[in-house]
């Protein structure tokens, strides 16, 4: 197995350029010689990531603003991708919320699903025949240690990664023998800027420095990953006994552990 050939006529899609994972995932794939198309909402940063990796790797980036929790911004960008040669397609874009469900923004909560599980499955249910057409094509969902777990205080997130890390494995499952394969992201904490967007206040100071990873370090693990045709990968050492945690320890023991941590985490 490995990524599809690099050529100047196909696309990289990453969903989520514009900061962390995403922007680190397409630098580790414009280091690869792969073109791309750069997705998310701030089309100024875009922009200037679309510029330095196609002057530093030769690449041609192109940048698609979109919001992708919104339905009609989606269809636009799929009406968009329905022009372009998508060989490989990272589905990375997320966030999280923190606190009693019922305590948050429901429209937050919404918006949520919409960008962790709706854009995740609409993009992927209407861009995988063009890869199995194509015989040659790699699909990466960023899912998440959460997504093997339940989550007190933090249900919406957790439901969404269960949602994402399922569909990337069982993709992964389907797709043996087409050509094209489904990876598997399912990190633990990583310094990008989630945490603020989550409003994770406490969370730098919860964890010591050795428990993160950064960004690059996940991409390019991913990218690794996805180029030997893995099923799932887990950067670091905590997200690696999160990921052993959340899948093997019974859920009567794992929920007040849980319900601890993410109930102390705001
Ligand atoms: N950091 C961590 O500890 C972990 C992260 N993850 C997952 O990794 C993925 C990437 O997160 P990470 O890089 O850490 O976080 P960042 O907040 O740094 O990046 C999130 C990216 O998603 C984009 N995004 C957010 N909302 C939308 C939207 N409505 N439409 C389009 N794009 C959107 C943001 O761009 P913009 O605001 O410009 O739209 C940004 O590019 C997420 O799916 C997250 O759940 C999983 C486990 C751990
Ligand atoms: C925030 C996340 O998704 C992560 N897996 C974590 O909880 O460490």
């Amino acid at each position: 197995m490995s990524l599809p050939t690099p050529s100047s006529s196909a696309r990289a899609v990453v969903t989520g350029a514009s900061s962390g994972i995403g922007e680190a995932l397409a630098e580790s794939l414009a280091r690869r010689g792969h073109s791309l198309t750069l997705v998310a909402r701030r089309q100024d940063r875009l922009r200037a990531l679309a510029d330095r990796l196609a002057a530093q790797y030769l690449v041609t980036v192109d940048v698609e603003a979109c919001d992708l929790s919104d339905r009609a911004h989606r269809e636009a960008l799929l009406a968009k991708l329905a022009h372009v040669d998508v060989s490989i397609l990272c589905l990375n874009a997320g966030f999280a919320t923190y606190g009693g469900l019922a305590a948050l923004d429901p429209a937050r909560e919404r918006e949520q699903v919409e960008l962790n599980v709706t854009a995740v499955h609409d993009l992927t249910v209407a861009l995988l025949p063009r890869l199995l057409e194509r015989g040659s094509g790699a699909i990466l969902i960023t899912g998440s240690t959460a997504g093997n777990q339940p989550s007190p205080y933090n249900a919406t997130y957790a439901a969404t990664k269960a949602f994402a890390n399922t569909l990337a494995e069982s993709l992964h499952g389907e797709l043996a023998g087409t050509g094209v394969t489904c990876t598997l992201l399912a990190p633990g904490p990583v310094r990008t800027e989630f945490a603020e967007v989550s409003h994770l206040g406490k969370v730098e100071e919860m964890l010591p420095a050795f428990a993160w990873v950064t960004a690059g370090e996940a991409a390019e693990a991913a990218v690794r990953s996805m180029a030997s045709g893995r099923r799932r990968v887990v950067p670091g050492a905590t997200a690696k006994l999160q990921n052993i945690g959340g899948q093997h320890a019974p859920r009567s023991i794992l929920n007040p552990i849980l319900r601890k941590v993410y109930g102390g985490m705001r």
